[in-house]
């Protein structure tokens, strides 16, 4: 089997309250391959997001090891940890956060040219990935000239623009309608595992958490698998 693109190692999170410490992740371990879909599910208030957040170097843990590409980021100082989650990491939320003025395809071109790629190169690989997606009618299209299915699946092509290893999705469809939802996550599902990237989706839809390669469920700070 190839090696992990994440591994997280008893990872800890606590936060500081003003009515004292919160740990919401108490020793938290996964693994996540290339070109698996992984899913996270919990409860609300579970610590879905901050795992995420840890993952995608984010925020720091208390304790414990995240590795990207077999590298402990942990302790690395800030600007390592920048440039490592900028060129390794893809991140897709439950609101799109595209930029209003821009085309689909300016919005999906946007990371290769902030990594000092050509308005060329960032233009084919946007391209691409919204003809993959279904988008190629859309591309000169701004946001609000798109449904909420289709401005997700711009940012999921926005998310996957700078080829990153690693997709963190934070209840990507959950602003969506049950059957738009659907088939945004078949979207998603498809262009990660064709892309060879590791993804892990933090989801409340059980229904979409079953069509995952592996579900690891959040509870009292740990994970376990999940099965259905
Ligand atoms: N910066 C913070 N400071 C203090 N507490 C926080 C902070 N961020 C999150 N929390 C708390 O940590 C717990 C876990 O939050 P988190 O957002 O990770 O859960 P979640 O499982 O993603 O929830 P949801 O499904 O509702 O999005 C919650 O009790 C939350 O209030």
């Amino acid at each position: 089997m190839s090696e992990p693109v994440l591994s997280l190692r008893g990872v800890e999170r606590v936060y500081k309250t003003e009515a004292g410490d919160l740990p919401v992740l108490r020793g938290v371990d996964i693994d996540v391959y290339p070109g698996e879909v992984v899913g996270l599910i919990g409860p609300s208030g579970s610590g879905k997001s901050s795992l995420l957040h840890s993952a995608g170097l984010l925020e720091r843990p208390d304790a414990g090891i995240v590795a990207l590409g077999g590298r402990d980021c942990s302790k690395l100082s800030e600007r390592v940890r920048t440039r490592i989650r900028l060129g390794t990491v893809g991140f897709v939320y439950q609101f799109h956060h595209l930029l209003p003025e821009f085309t689909a395809l300016e919005n999906v071109a946007m990371p290769g040219l902030i990594a000092g790629r050509s308005w060329q190169v960032a233009e084919a690989r946007a391209l691409e990935l919204l003809g993959e997606l279904g988008l190629t009618a859309r591309v000169n299209h701004q946001p609000a000239q798109m449904s909420g299915g289709e401005q997700q699946r711009v940012a999921i092509a926005r998310a996957l623009a700078n080829k990153p290893q690693l997709l963190l999705a934070d209840e990507p469809t959950g602003n969506l309608d049950p059957t738009t939802s659907a088939a945004v996550f078949q979207s998603l599902y498809s262009l990660a595992r064709g892309q060879g990237v590791a993804a892990l989706i933090a989801t409340h839809n059980m229904d979409l958490a079953r069509y995952m390669d592996r579900v690891f469920a959040l509870k009292d700070g740990y994970l376990a698998p999940q099965t259905f």
